[in-house]
C-alpha cells in the first residue's frame, strides 16, 4: 500500500484551521473543499492519459486526453460528501458512484447501508473520499469491494490518516488480483484514542461538516 502524504504550506495552513474546534460548520465545509482540489492534484499525477491530436489555430499537434472509461470518484456518506465537488471541480467529466457506510460506536466495525456503484469496473480507475482513516475498517471494505468488482487502480484521497489504520491496510490488503492500491493524505497523526479517534485529530468529521444528527 502506498502512502502520499502531500507535503504544502496551504495544505498544512488549511488543515490547522479545520482541526481547530472554533472552526465552524461552513467554513469547515469550505476549508474540506479547498483542501480536496489541492490533495486531488496530486493524487491524479497518474490518471490515465493518451495522446491526441489537436488543430490549434496554427498547426496540428499532439496533445493529452484523459482516456476511456473515465475515472469513477467514490465519496464515502457520509462524511466523504463534503469531499465530492472538490474532486469533480478537477475532474468534470468523472463518473460519481456512492457508497453509505457508517462506524458501530462500540466495535468500530463498519456497516454497509447504501451501495450504488456500478456492478463491473473494469479498466476503470477509481478514487474514494473519506476524510478519515481512523482503524481503517472502512477503506479496507470500500477498497475489497471495488476490486471484487474488477477495479485494478483505486487511490483513496484522505484528510487524515492514524498510523494503525495504514498498518491495517498494509497487512489486510497485500494482494487484491494484483490491483494498485495508494492513499493520499494531508496528514499522518500520532495515533487512536481509545474510541477509535485520530489523535490529535479533528473530531468527527461527518458531525462537523454536518452537525450530529
Ligand atoms: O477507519 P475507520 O475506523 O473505519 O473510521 C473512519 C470512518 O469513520 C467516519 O465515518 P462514520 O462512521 O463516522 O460515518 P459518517 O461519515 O456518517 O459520520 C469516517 O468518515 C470514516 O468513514
Ligand atoms: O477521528 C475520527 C475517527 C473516525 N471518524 C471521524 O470522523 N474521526
Ligand atoms: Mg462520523
Amino acid at each position: 500500500m502506498e502512502t502520499l502524504v502531500v507535503d504544502h504550506p496551504l495544505v498544512a495552513h488549511k488543515l490547522t484551521t479545520l482541526r481547530d474546534v472554533r472552526t465552524d460548520s461552513p467554513t469547515f465545509r469550505r476549508l474540506t473543499d479547498e483542501l480536496v482540489t489541492l490533495l486531488a492534484y496530486e493524487a491524479t499525477r497518474d490518471v490515465r492519459v493518451a495522446d491526441v491530436t489537436v488543430e490549434t489555430p496554427l498547426t496540428p499537434m499532439t496533445g493529452t486526453q484523459l482516456t476511456r472509461p473515465t475515472p469513477l470518484v467514490v465519496p464515502i456518506l457520509r462524511a466523504g460528501l463534503g469531499m465530492l465537488d472538490g474532486m469533480t471541480r478537477l475532474l468534470p467529466t468523472a463518473k460519481v458512484g456512492f457508497l453509505g457506510m457508517a462506524r458501530d460506536e462500540e466495535t468500530l466495525r463498519p456497516a454497509t447501508y447504501a451501495d450504488r456503484l456500478p456492478n463491473d469496473l473494469s479498466g476503470r480507475q477509481c478514487y474514494v473520499l473519506d476524510p478519515m482513516l481512523a482503524t481503517g475498517g472502512t477503506l479496507a471494505a470500500a477498497l475489497r469491494l471495488l476490486v471484487e468488482r474488477g477495479a485494478d487502480h483505486v487511490t483513496a484521497i484522505c484528510l487524515l490518516a492514524a498510523p494503525e489504520g495504514l498498518q491495517t491496510l498494509t497487512e489486510n490488503l497485500g494482494e487484491q488480483n494484483g490491483a494498485t492500491l495508494r492513499v493520499v493524505t494531508a496528514a499522518v497523526d500520532e495515533r487512536l484514542n481509545d474510541k477509535g479517534f485520530i489523535l490529535p485529530g479533528l473530531g468527527d468529521a461527518g458531525d462537523r461538516l454536518y452537525g450530529s444528527v
